[in-house]
């Protein structure tokens, strides 16, 4: 019987409770979106494969409870990670300045090759937005990662986000095999971004 995936992929979702980091799993994996706020306990995960590059890419991705007080056991899967997504909230300052300490844990608890993702969600909630693109695109860029503005309501870059940090994924193992990089560059992505982010705020 043919192998229904060639790469299995490992994601993680980490952010302040309540920036949307359930959602934004619930939009990728099964296409739905719930109003209702459930903070996740502990941690928790869910499957999708997409095809990249000709390739099936089986994507498991977890869901982390974004509660300090769950900290010590959602630490404990960063390590097995080969993706790990920062998630904050278009409307919340303080999920965005929360930022520098997730990735300061991704620093201590995860593994040095991890390929990182930030998001800034609930990009449908134009008239509420405390955090503007711009201060997000420059943290982006200092930490040489790339960026989306999501909307996990009006599934806006929901499925973009999740494939560009598969692909990145992708071509780093391919490289790590070949010895040569064909990531894009950050930049590159820019124009296409732009694209994005308008379309994000007329919704
Ligand atoms: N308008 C809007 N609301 C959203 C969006 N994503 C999530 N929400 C709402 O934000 C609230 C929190 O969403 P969750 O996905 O549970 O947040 P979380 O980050 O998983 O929270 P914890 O489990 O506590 O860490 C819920 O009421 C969601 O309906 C979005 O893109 N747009």
């Amino acid at each position: 019987m043919a192998k229904a995936y060639d790469h299995l992929f490992k994601l993680l979702l980490i952010g302040d409770s309540g920036v949307g980091k359930t959602c934004l799993i619930i939009r990728f994996a099964e296409d739905n979106f719930n109003s209702t706020y459930i903070s996740t306990i502990g941690i928790d995960f869910k499957i999708r494969t997409v095809d990249i590059e000709g390739k099936k890419i089986k994507l498991q991705v977890w869901d982390t409870a974004g509660q300090e007080r769950f900290k010590t056991i959602t630490t404990a899967y960063y390590r097995g990670a080969m993706g790990i997504i920062l998630v904050y909230d278009i409307t919340d300052e303080k999920s965005f300045e929360n930022i520098q300490n997730w990735m300061k844990s991704i620093k201590e608890n995860a593994s040095a090759g991890v390929e990182r993702l930030l998001l800034g969600n609930k990009c449908d909630m134009e008239a509420k937005r405390k955090v503007q693109r711009e201060q997000a695109d420059k943290l982006a860029r200092e930490h040489g990662i790339r960026f989306f503005e999501t909307s996990a309501k009006s599934s806006t870059n929901v499925d973009e986000a999740f494939s560009s940090l598969a692909r990145d994924i992708l071509l780093k193992s391919g490289s790590r095999r070949s010895g040569n990089s064909n990531k894009p560059p950050i930049t590159e992505l820019k124009t296409s971004d732009k694209k994005n982010a308008s379309k994000c705020s007329l919704v």
